[in-house]
């Protein structure tokens, strides 16, 4: 018997000349919280697709627990959070949860789904009538109401303010430390680095870093030289040495170098710029290094 929760050998789909995944090899050990990071158009959505098995690859196989999609499934090992879950009007959070409940053979206690939510006290409200995060929450419990070994959630952070998103990452955390599986899209690299212990960062169909969030901001060594834009010139900064990418953000540049003392000394002659700072590079840093296309290295 395969133990391990996901296995992705070759993957590939295309959609028309859009080769949305590209050749994705990926294995994640039950107990893990996995991050699918990458920019939008990277191949997450279609990647969790493939991996539920709600369309065929082109080419390659996926197996969860050693099983087919659907066998893993229908067996109730796997619960998901899609971007566009639509419940019946008028139905209120205990009753998606008993839905899903009665959906799997091994459902959790109703209590304990309404506790690991947050959700104790609206349990007997309509799902039309829960803020944003409430609701994203409800998706959640009925994502999770079968005790599903693996969970899939596809961007759960989107649309939440920050005061939500923290709450829903926690319950999020509550779930994953029971030993269940919790693998997650998203292209806020904080989420990935806050709360995954694997990033599996996507570009392009393909993957191309698979690292503890740690060992991702290393990756890609060097240091951020950011400062706010005076009057010099904007163009010609991907050539100043050590630079490896840049990015213009309202009016901040922020520059990934592997040689920091020399692109700030080059900087520093023939351009005006204030609020220099120098700091390692952080995870998205890696991110823009490891993403960025052929020959912008
Ligand atoms: N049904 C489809 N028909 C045609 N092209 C598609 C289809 N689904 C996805 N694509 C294309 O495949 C590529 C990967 O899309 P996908 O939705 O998997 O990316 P993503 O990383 O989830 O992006 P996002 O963060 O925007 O959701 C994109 O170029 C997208 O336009």
């Amino acid at each position: 018997m395969d133990d391990t929760a996901v296995r992705l050998t070759g993957l590939t789909r295309r959609f028309g000349p859009v080769r949305a995944v590209d050749g994705i090899d990926l294995t994640i050990a039950p107990g893990s919280t996995v991050a699918l990071l990458g920019p939008n158009g990277a191949g997450k959505t279609t990647t969790i697709a493939l991996l539920l098995g709600l369309t065929p690859p082109d080419t390659g196989t996926v197996t969860l627990f050693g099983r087919s999609p659907v066998e893993a499934v229908r067996a109730g090992r796997v619960g998901a959070m899609l971007q566009d879950a639509g419940f019946p009007a008028g139905a209120t959070v205990r009753d998606v949860i008993e839905l899903a409940r009665a959906l799997y053979p091994r459902p959790l206690d109703t209590a304990r789904v309404l506790a690991l939510a947050g959700l104790t006290d609206r349990a007997d409200r309509r799902l039309d009538r829960l803020s944003g995060g409430e609701s994203q929450r409800a998706r959640f419990a009925f994502a999770m109401a079968g005790g599903p070994d693996l969970l899939v959630l596809d961007e759960p952070g989107a649309a939440l303010d920050v005061a939500a998103r923290q709450v829903f990452w926690a319950a999020i955390r509550r779930y994953a430390a029971d030993g269940h599986t919790v693998l997650f899209s998203t292209h806020h690299l904080h989420e990935a680095d806050e709360y995954a212990d694997r990033v599996v960062m996507l570009a392009g169909g393909r993957v191309v870093a698979d690292a503890p969030p740690a060992r991702l901001r290393t990756l890609a060594g060097g240091r951020t030289v950011a400062f706010d834009l005076a009057d010099g010139p904007v163009t010609g900064l991907d050539l100043l040495p050590g630079v490896r990418s840049v990015r213009v953000d309202a009016g901040r540049v922020s520059l990934t170098t592997d040689d920091a003392d020399a692109t700030v000394l080059a900087l520093a002659t023939g351009r005006g710029f204030r609020g220099l700072s120098v700091t390692d590079a952080g995870l998205e840093a890696a991110f823009l290094a490891l993403t960025a296309p052929e020959g912008e290295h």
